[in-house]
């Protein structure tokens, strides 16, 4: 029995260590003066992100479409200033127009004078529906707006970032479903899962040029965007997320913010969101080796009633179906 004793000490040790290396090595949060890019910034999590942002005393680019609502929400970020030298820029722009990506940056680059070393890429939306009432057109939407829009600005970023030898930032916006999903988000987990493949690939990738990734799995945000979804969303759906329970895209920042400063990748704010990370981790670093492996054995066996709950709502959605056919 020894060698099992001295096997099990020997992995709890080499987890420790793993463990004190990420948060020794942990990059800080450091906007001090510096030019961070935060998509979706006039609104929900972008604008929480991008006020934080400011308040630490970054020069701040926010872009999405509604031109309006970016110059309320420079506005309210101008309110958070702490030094003279700090800038707020908006550029109304449709992210997933490539071209018009390339161009914003440009413009915030010109206006701000500087290279951004921070992207956060929070613009994004869900149609929630069911999968056969629903166009195949709405999958491609959501999959242009989450993934490719997200995408385009990273590429340009990064570009810019290894050109000029800035050893940059850049946070991807995933979700709670990016790791599990069930009924009514077929059209919108797929772009989430998608984010998390791009996350894990380019933590890898991007360690070539000194370029840090991370990736946010946010549950519920309380935010103008969950009321819009809310609207169209199937009941089943709303029963099975529990929609009206959340954070506010202020602690979400917050929540994110602490994430990043204690070296972590993949960055969750609620239990849920850690229970599923733990437990679908892949190739993902763990957060904190001992306490992810035991929970990731928690959490296979605690899904399983979970699933045979949202199976049977599924199941009595399909005998009202009957009925009416009667
Ligand atoms: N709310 C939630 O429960 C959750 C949200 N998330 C994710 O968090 C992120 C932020 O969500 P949230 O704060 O709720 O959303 P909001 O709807 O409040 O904000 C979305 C932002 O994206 C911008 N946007 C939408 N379409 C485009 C486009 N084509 N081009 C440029 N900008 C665009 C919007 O601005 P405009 O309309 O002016 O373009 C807005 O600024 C999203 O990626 C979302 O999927 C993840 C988990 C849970
Ligand atoms: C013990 C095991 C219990 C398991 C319970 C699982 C409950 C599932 C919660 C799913 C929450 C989804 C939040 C993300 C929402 C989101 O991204 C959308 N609002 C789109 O914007």
């Amino acid at each position: 029995m020894s060698w099992l004793y001295t096997f099990f000490i020997g992995i709890i040790i080499f987890g420790l260590a793993c463990e004190a290396f990420m948060r020794f090595t942990a990059r800080r949060l450091d906007v001090l003066k510096k030019h961070c890019y935060v998509t979706g910034g006039n609104s929900g999590l972008g604008l929480a992100v991008a006020k934080e942002l400011f308040k630490r005393g970054a020069t701040v680019t926010i872009v999405a479409q509604r031109i309006e609502q970016l110059k309320e929400a420079a506005e309210e970020i101008e309110k958070f200033r702490v030094n003279e030298s700090q800038k707020v820029v908006f550029v109304s722009v449709d992210c997933t127009d490539k071209q018009k990506v390339k161009e914003a940056i440009e413009i915030s680059i010109q206006k701000t004078g500087q290279i951004p070393e921070y992207v956060f890429t929070c613009a994004g939306a869900s149609y929630p529906g069911l999968f056969v009432e629903q166009d195949v057109e709405v999958h491609e939407k959501n999959m242009n707006l989450n993934y490719f829009g997200s995408l385009y600005t990273i590429h340009e970023c990064v570009k810019r970032m290894v050109e000029a030898k800035i050893k940059g930032n850049v946070i991807l916006v995933g979700s709670t479903l990016s790791m599990l999903s069930f009924v009514g988000f077929s059209q919108y987990s797929p772009t989430k899962y998608a984010i998390r493949g791009l996350a894990e690939a380019l933590r890898n990738e991007l360690k070539m040029y000194g370029i840090n990734v991370h990736v946010y799995f946010p549950g519920t945000i309380l935010s103008p965007g969950l009321e819009t979804e809310n609207q169209h969303k199937p009941q089943i759906t709303k029963d099975i997320e529990g929609a009206e329970d959340g954070l506010t895209p202020e602690q979400c920042a917050t929540a994110l913010f602490k994430g990043i400063d204690r070296g972590e990748v993949a960055i969750t704010s609620d239990l849920i969101s850690l229970l599923f990370r733990v437990s679908t981790r892949g190739g993902m670093p763990t957060n904190n080796f001992i306490l992810d492996t035991i929970l990731a054995s928690v959490a296979w066996i605690a899904f399983i009633p979970w699933r045979w709950y949202t199976d049977y709502l599924v199941l009595s959605q399909n005998k009202n179906l009957n009925k009416k056919e009667q």
